[in-house]
């Protein structure tokens, strides 16, 4: 059993519900709990992040950092951190379980060390995905790197110096952000050029956020292709709060909108710079009754849905959740833009595809889109794959509580890697599921 009494690895059982409702507050945001965590190590000092997320990819964060040499203390739902400013422990081996932002973060900071080396437990997951692109602006700064053909495990040694580099930013943000934490503790700083058709724009913009609440410098043109930062600052130590997690929000909007009853969902601030905010203008669009009063969104469920057609790279990680919308709304749904959705943790629109396939579902893709029918009924009674993908499994729960009968998904609980409650705040609505132990 793990701690939070779930078994360690389940299969989960999602029985139809009627309705759901109830209030929840949303959890701590993923992207500012990494961010957070990271520039609080980076500063000299202590921080208090107030109110840290309690998923994996949290974990993977503070693990590294103590690896590192960082001074870890949990207080509650805060995380108090004694940085270790520009100098992480050299010669040291960080493993980064499943997150990607994580590794990616913390593969920029490296150069500022003699050598570490970066390893996953997840050899078909993050150990897939694509770190070339960093690697490469990291060489061109002077870094020493190695890598399995640009994947893990790779070695990354410094120091590097800093100046003008170009990042591609077409399949990833992260390689950006992570030049961006490394930057300000340089001797010359960076002038980032990023290069190709930049995705993702939000997260940068959450590093940018993240950076001056450490008081750190930072410039950037309005469509963020350069990026300036100047070298010689210092993070400094303080007081940070993470604000409300829309991208798992967004499946609980999803699931509030699909059936009847009525969802509160508490500490979702309007001026968010994540991404996934829009997910509340795509449902509303799509039909839903969202009121929003401050930080709170009341959904009225089961109002009937209609089709869309939008740029999923706005709101990459809610492209799951609101495909459940899609596929109990009338029409055909595209996701244009979305090619980045091949490089998660599982291939977010070829997997997707087939699950929604499976499942009766009509589904097509292109290299950079996913489109989908909805349907009036889902039958279910069959077991969907979560593809070891805490979204792919968000988007199958979303569906089976609508189906007509139940749907067994396997590997549920790799759901912790960013939302460790998501069954929990489910049933607190009413939902059901079983959870069915398996060793794999
Ligand atoms: O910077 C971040 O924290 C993230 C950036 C996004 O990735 P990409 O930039 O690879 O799209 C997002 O999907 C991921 O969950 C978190
Ligand atoms: C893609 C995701 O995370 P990461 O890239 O940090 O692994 C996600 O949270 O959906």
């Amino acid at each position: 059993m793990h701690q939070d009494g779930m078994p360690d690895k389940f299969d989960l059982v999602v029985h139809p519900a009627r309705e759901l409702r109830g209030e929840l507050r949303a959890q701590p945001s993923k992207n500012y709990t990494t961010r957070y965590l990271l520039a609080a190590a980076l500063a000299g000092g202590e921080t208090r992040v107030v109110g840290v997320a309690t998923s994996e990819d949290a974990q993977a964060m503070l693990h590294c950092l103590r690896v590192w040499g960082a001074g870890v203390e949990l207080v509650g739902e805060d995380a108090i951190i004694r940085g270790f400013g520009a100098r992480p422990r050299a010669g040291q081996t960080l493993n980064t379980g499943n997150a990607g932002a994580v590794a990616r973060f913390l593969m920029g900071v490296a150069a500022l060390t003699e050598g570490t080396q970066f390893v996953t437990d997840y050899a078909d997951s993050l150990g897939q995905r694509p770190q070339g692109d960093l690697l490469a602006a990291l060489e061109r700064l002077g870094a020493k790197v190695s890598s399995n053909d640009g994947k893990l495990p790779i070695t990354i040694s410094g120091p590097v110096r800093g100046g003008v580099v170009e990042v591609s930013a077409e399949r990833s943000s992260q390689y950006a952000s992570a030049l961006m934490f490394l930057a300000p503790l340089l001797p010359d700083g960076l002038d980032l050029r990023l290069t190709g058709e930049i995705k993702s724009h939000a997260p940068l913009r959450q590093t940018l956020d993240t950076l001056a609440a450490f008081g750190v410098q930072a410039s950037a043109s309005d469509d963020l292709s350069r990026i300036r930062i100047a070298g010689g600052q210092s993070y400094r130590a303080g007081r940070v709060l993470v604000p409300g997690d829309y991208p798992g929000s967004a499946a609980i909007l999803v699931a509030a909108a699909l059936l009847a009853g009525e969802v509160r969902l508490s500490n979702l601030r309007e001026n968010d710079l994540q991404g996934e905010r829009e997910a509340v203008a795509v449902l509303r669009e799509m039909g839903a009754d969202i009121v929003r009063e401050g930080d709170t969104l009341t959904v009225r469920g089961g109002q009937p849905l209609r089709a869309v057609t939008r740029d999923g790279d706005t709101f990459t990680d809610a492209v799951q959740a609101l495909s459940a919308a899609a596929a109990y709304a009338e029409g055909q749904t595209t996701w244009e833009n979305v090619y980045t959705l091949r490089l998660k943790e599982c291939d977010r629109i070829s997997d997707t595809r087939l699950e929604l396939e499976r499942l009766g579902l009509s589904a097509a893709e292109t290299k950079d889109s996913l489109s989908l029918s909805g349907a009036a009924h889902i039958a279910g009674g069959l077991t969907a794959d979560g593809h070891g993908d805490h979204r792919m499994i968000m988007l199958l729960t979303l569906l089976g509580l609508r189906a007509d009968a139940p749907i067994r998904i396997t590997g549920a609980h790799h759901i912790r890697k960013s939302y460790p409650q998501f069954f929990r705040h489910l049933e607190g609505l009413g939902a059901q599921f079983e959870y069915l132990p398996t060793d794999h």
